[in-house]
Parts: structure tokens; C-alpha cells; sequence
């Protein structure tokens, strides 16, 4: 292993842990809100007294530290609230937090424990004044983690009908379109129990491309989708047939205009509510930007959007990497590249692994004799697929290495079985559960020749 190889690797593991902790939900919650006196300052300046009730609501994986963060602040000006977590860290947060109730729920898959939650978020926000405040947490996992079913239809058929749909491939737009439409809670309709209370809703994003109204289904945020939409989504997958009919009815009845659609644009319930992100995967990419310029590295954000086969995806930016090596395009070494995103793995081999470590085993193929560079990807969450790692981190000797003992890196790839090379080889990403996520980071190194100097 040569020593820019050496090197390059450490700066990409580095990066990735810099891209996580910009996605710490405490942090995330510290840097964007403070407190000025009696009023509420957003990172974008916005002003928010604080005269009446201030209650704190949400759900999600991260929405535990949020509300520890926002609780430091607040403190006992806070008068009430409750936020839905995975029931795996409630004892983790219910220690620390006082004012704000925290309750265990289940996902991926909503449970009668989600519906509780979502009552008690539901009846938490009504028959508040125009002087009270809202303060809305939500973040990935929170479509499950809390739900009001809409009258007449079950939990467990809501679930069943999300696992089916996105065992069948359908895409978190196409999911949250339909559990917006079979929900009190979802779609805008919390913002619609929270009026005229003013309400502020942070989000951390764990969606690709960012758009708030799917993040946890969007409780806040005007739904620009409708029941055809939703209706049109469950034929796609050829679910329709199997769809029980209390949820057929809820669908029917909605397009014939029996029921109400969920808030849209231009309902003046928004005009009281302030939904921001505070972190994200761009967010993330651009602390990781700031960090890589700051150690001399000529920086480039390829994307925050990067989707497609994790292995597809690896070989172009091994591609990339060898261009800047070669010809210094799009910027000359020393160089970091930056893309993030949600890949998928087709799963057809009987092995162990995960989109990051697949993309890095590929990587590790097509990088094959390279000096110089190092590429590592992980999953913000620390968990990638069902591994107990981030991801990994190879270089241009990690294929060399695994031949002397005696692995071939096709063989892992085309069985899946990343987890299992990488175990072997060396090169796994540990960081253990990190409590947020912001999806996937990807970091490209290509050292100038002597990197120590
Ligand atoms: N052997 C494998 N090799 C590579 N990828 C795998 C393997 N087995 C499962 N996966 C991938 O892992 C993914 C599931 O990972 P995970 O449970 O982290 O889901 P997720 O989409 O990240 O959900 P969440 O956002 O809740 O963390 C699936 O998309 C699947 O393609
Ligand atoms: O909970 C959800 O809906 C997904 O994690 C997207 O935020
Ligand atoms: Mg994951």
C-alpha cells in the first residue's frame, strides 16, 4: 500500500464522520434555532414570540435528539408535547426529557402503538390560540412511527398495504402519496389541528431531492398530491384488487369529493406555519465541502441525488476518480469529489451486505492497480442494509490485497456478499447507530504525489 493510498483513505473516512456530525440531530436543532429574549430566532432570521403555549410534537428515528436539543433551550417555557421514537431508544431519551413526552412506536411497519402516538400528537396541537407556538419535529421512519388513521380504516391495513407496496418497488413518493390519503395526521393535516397556533416544523431529511411534503408524509406541509394520485399509485403495482375495501371506499369516496381532500397549496392554514430542513445530505455535503477546502483539497459536490444500482454507481466514480488522476478534470489533485444519495442493490446472490459496501467493492474492481485514491461510502444511519457497519473505504490496493489472500472481490460482488470481503479484506466503516440520517455520503480522495508534504 503506498502512502497517498494510505492517506487518502484516512481523509475519506474523516470527511464521511465530518458529513454525520453536520447531521447530528442535536447540533442540527443548536445551530438553526436560538433564543432572543421572549422570541424564537429560525437560522433564516425569522422571528417567533413566544407570548402564549409553546408545545413540541413529532416523529421520527432522529426526533428523539431533537427534542432534547430544543428542550435545552426551551427549557420549562415549553408546556407540552410528545414526540414518537423507534421503541428501541426510548429509554435512551425519556431520562433526559421532561417536558416532552417521548413514546415508543414501531416501523418500518405502523402498528396500534404508531396510532396512539399520533392521537396523542393530534390532540397535543388542538384548540390552541393564535398565541401559542408549535414546534414540529419530524425526520425519516416518522410515517410509521405515527399515524391518525382516517375514520373507517385500520391500522394494520394501512401497514399492510405500505409493506406490499414497497416490497412491489414503489418509491417513497409513490408510498407517502398514499399514506397521505388515509390519514388525519399526514399530507398537511397536522398544520390543519395546529391552526391558529403558529408553528414551526424542522425537519431532517432522508429523502432524495428533499421534498417536505414526503418527508414522514409531510404532517405540516401542503400536499400538492390528491386521491387520483394515490389511486393511480396502487394500480401501478397491480395492488388494486388486493386493496380490502375499507381503504377502496376512503380512495372512491375522496375522488368523488365525499371527503375532504388533504390541506393543499394556498390553504390559508399555512400562512401560520414555517417549515424548514436543517439537515440534510446537501447540508451534509456542503460541511464535508468546507472541511475537505480547509485540509487544501480542491473540492467538487458531484450530487446529493445519486440513485441507481449501488454497483453501477461505484464503477462511474471510480471513473471519476481515475479522470482527475489522469487529466486533473474537473479539478486536479489534490482533489475531493462529493456525491450523496439513496443507490439500491438488486439482491440476487445468497451473501451479506449493503448498497455502501456494494458500491465500494465495485469501486475497489474498477479502481484496480490505481495510486493515489481512495473512495469510501456509508450510510449516514451507520447501518447499511441489514450490516452492523456504515460502509467501507477501499483504494487502489484493496483488489491486490484480497487476491494475496486468496479472495476475488468478483466472486463477493456478484454473491452480494460485501459484508463478508470487507471482513475479510479490511476496509468496513464503524461508527454504530448514529441516531439520524441524512441517507447515503460518498467520498472521492485523489492525492498529489506526496501527501504528507
Ligand atoms: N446482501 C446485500 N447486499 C447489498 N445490499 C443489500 C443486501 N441485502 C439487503 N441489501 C439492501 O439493503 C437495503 C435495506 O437496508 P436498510 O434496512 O438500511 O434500508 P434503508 O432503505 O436504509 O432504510 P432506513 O432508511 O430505514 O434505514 C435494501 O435496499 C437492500 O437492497
Ligand atoms: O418516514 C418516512 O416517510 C420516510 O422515512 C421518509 O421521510
Ligand atoms: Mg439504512
Amino acid at each position: 500500500m503506498s502512502e497517498a493510498s494510505e492517506h487518502a483513505r484516512m481523509i475519506a473516512v474523516t470527511l464521511i464522520l465530518e458529513g454525520i456530525s453536520a447531521a447530528d440531530p442535536v447540533k442540527a436543532v443548536k445551530n438553526f434555532l436560538k433564543l432572543d429574549g421572549d422570541t424564537l430566532v429560525l437560522g433564516d432570521w425569522t422571528r417567533i414570540p413566544l407570548k402564549g403555549k409553546v408545545i413540541v410534537v413529532g416523529s421520527g428515528k432522529a426526533s428523539g435528539g431533537m427534542a432534547l436539543a430544543v428542550e435545552e433551550m426551551l427549557g420549562n417555557r415549553i408546556t407540552g408535547g410528545v414526540v414518537s421514537i423507534p421503541e428501541e431508544l426510548v429509554e435512551k431519551y425519556s431520562g433526559s426529557l421532561s417536558r416532552v413526552k417521548v413514546v415508543g412506536a414501531t416501523h418500518p411497519r405502523a402498528s396500534q402503538k404508531s396510532v396512539e402516538a399520533g392521537q396523542r400528537i393530534v390532540e397535543s396541537v388542538r384548540g390552541l390560540s393564535g398565541e401559542d407556538v408549535v414546534i414540529a419535529l419530524f425526520s425519516g421512519g416518522g410515517s410509521a412511527l405515527a399515524e391518525l388513521p382516517v375514520e373507517g380504516v385500520g391500522i394494520d391495513e394501512i401497514g399492510e398495504l405500505s409493506i406490499k407496496l414497497m416490497k412491489a418497488g414503489a418509491n417513497i413518493v409513490e408510498l407517502n402519496t398514499v399514506r397521505k390519503h388515509l390519514s388525519r395526521l399526514k399530507g398537511g393535516w397536522l398544520a390543519k389541528h395546529a391552526y391558529p397556533a403558529t408553528l414551526v416544523a424542522l425537519m431532517i431529511s432522508d429523502v432524495v431531492g428533499d421534498r417536505m411534503d414526503i418527508i414522514a408524509s409531510g404532517p405540516t406541509v401542503p400536499d400538492p398530491t390528491t386521491y387520483h394520485d394515490a389511486v393511480n399509485i396502487v394500480k401501478k403495482y397491480g395492488l388494486w384488487e388486493e386493496v380490502p375495501q375499507s381503504i377502496k371506499k376512503i380512495l372512491e369516496d375522496g375522488i368523488a369529493g365525499k371527503i375532504p381532500e388533504t390541506p393543499k397549496p394556498g390553504d390559508p392554514v399555512f400562512e401560520k406555519v414555517h417549515n424548514r430542513i436543517i439537515a440534510s445530505n446537501i447540508i451534509s455535503l456542503n460541511a464535508m465541502a468546507s472541511k475537505a477546502r480547509e485540509m487544501g483539497y480542491n473540492t467538487v459536490i458531484l450530487t446529493s441525488m445519486l440513485e441507481g444500482e449501488a454497483r453501477e454507481a461505484g464503477k462511474i466514480l471510480a471513473a471519476i476518480a481515475k479522470e482527475v488522476l489522469k487529466t486533473g478534470n474537473p479539478v486536479p489533485p489534490p482533489a475531493v469529489i462529493l456525491a450523496g444519495g439513496e443507490t439500491t442493490v438488486t439482491v440476487r446472490g445468497r451473501g451479506t451486505g449493503g448498497r455502501n459496501q456494494e458500491l465500494a467493492l465495485s469501486a475497489a474492481i474498477a479502481l484496480k492497480g490505481e495510486q493515489r485514491i481512495a473512495i469510501a461510502s456509508a450510510g449516514s444511519d451507520g447501518r447499511d442494509g441489514p450490516t452492523d457497519v456504515a460502509g467501507a473505504v477501499v483504494d487502489g490496493y484493496t483488489y491486490e490485497k484480497a487476491q494475496k489472500l486468496g479472495l476475488s472481490p468478483e466472486a463477493y460482488l456478484e454473491n452480494n456478499d460485501s459484508y463478508s470481503f470487507f471482513q475479510k479484506a479490511g476496509g468496513h466503516i464503524k461508527t454504530g447507530y448514529t441516531g439520524t440520517n441524512v441517507n447515503d455520503l460518498v467520498v472521492i480522495v485523489v492525492e498529489k504525489e506526496n501527501p504528507w508534504e
